[in-house]
């Protein structure tokens, strides 16, 4: 089985580009997805006793914790202690299923791919990249974004410009969708041979 890796900064279209690979019949495991569900579930009691005050009715509130975490590099870091193990146990567990039933192909959705030294856990790295204005123009455009919480993020990641480096296959998503459909199959194509 080949593990895909597909990664790229705040705002440069990793999740519609995941939704490509969907569409073309590969399983996705989606990181971001994992944390939203441990949020709701498992990982609660676990946040709440790390950043008291950050859960309400049994589920994390996101813009509570962003505010406790985002621009404290400790508080990021006692974050990340509690949830990265349990995302990496669930992703774990779909490669398991998934090499059980004989998937060709597979893809992990880590956006810290290059950030947290998970280069090793797949096969192959797609980056998913953009224009640094389209970048900035898709990020502030979202509720409840700032200019300061974007600029916190992306101190935290790895330069869009590293991550093409160390690129297996590059998904531009400035041109359009169907641009970066292309790009999509081209890859299977590729992995295919
Ligand atoms: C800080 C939190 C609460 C902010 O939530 P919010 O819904 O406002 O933003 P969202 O999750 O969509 O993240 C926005 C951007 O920040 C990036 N990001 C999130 N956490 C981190 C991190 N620990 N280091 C670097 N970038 C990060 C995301 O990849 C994304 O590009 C949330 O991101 C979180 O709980 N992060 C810790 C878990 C984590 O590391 N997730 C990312 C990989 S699985
Ligand atoms: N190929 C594309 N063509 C045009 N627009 C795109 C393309 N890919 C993504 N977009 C747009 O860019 C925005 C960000 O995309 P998406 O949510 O997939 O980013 P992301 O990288 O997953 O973001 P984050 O890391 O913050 O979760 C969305 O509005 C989406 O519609």
């Amino acid at each position: 089985m080949i593990i895909l890796g597909l990664t790229g900064s705040i705002g440069m279209g990793k999740s519609t580009t995941a939704q490509m690979f969907i569409e073309e019949g590969v399983p996705v495991h989606d990181a971001d997805a994992a944390v939203h569900r441990l949020y709701a579930g498992e990982a609660a009691p676990l946040i709440e006793a790390a950043f008291p005050g950050t859960v309400e009715d049994g589920v994390v509130d996101r813009a509570k914790l962003a505010e406790a975490v985002i621009g404290n590099p400790e508080a990021i870091k006692k974050l990340e202690a509690v949830i990265h193990p349990l995302v990496k146990a669930d992703a774990d567990r779909f490669l398991e299923e998934n090499r059980q039933k004989g998937t060709p192909v597979v893809v992990l959705d880590i956006p810290l791919l290059f950030e947290k030294g998970n280069r090793h856990r797949v096969d192959k790295v797609v980056v998913v990249t953009a224009p640094a204005d389209v970048q900035r123009e898709r990020v502030l455009a979202r509720p409840g974004m700032s200019e300061k919480k974007f600029e916190g993020i992306l101190a935290l990641q790895t330069p869009d410009e590293e991550k093409r480096k160390q690129a297996d296959f590059i998904v531009e998503t400035g041109y359009g969708l169907e641009h970066a459909r292309t790009a999509v199959r081209e890859i299977l194509r590729q992995l295919k041979r």
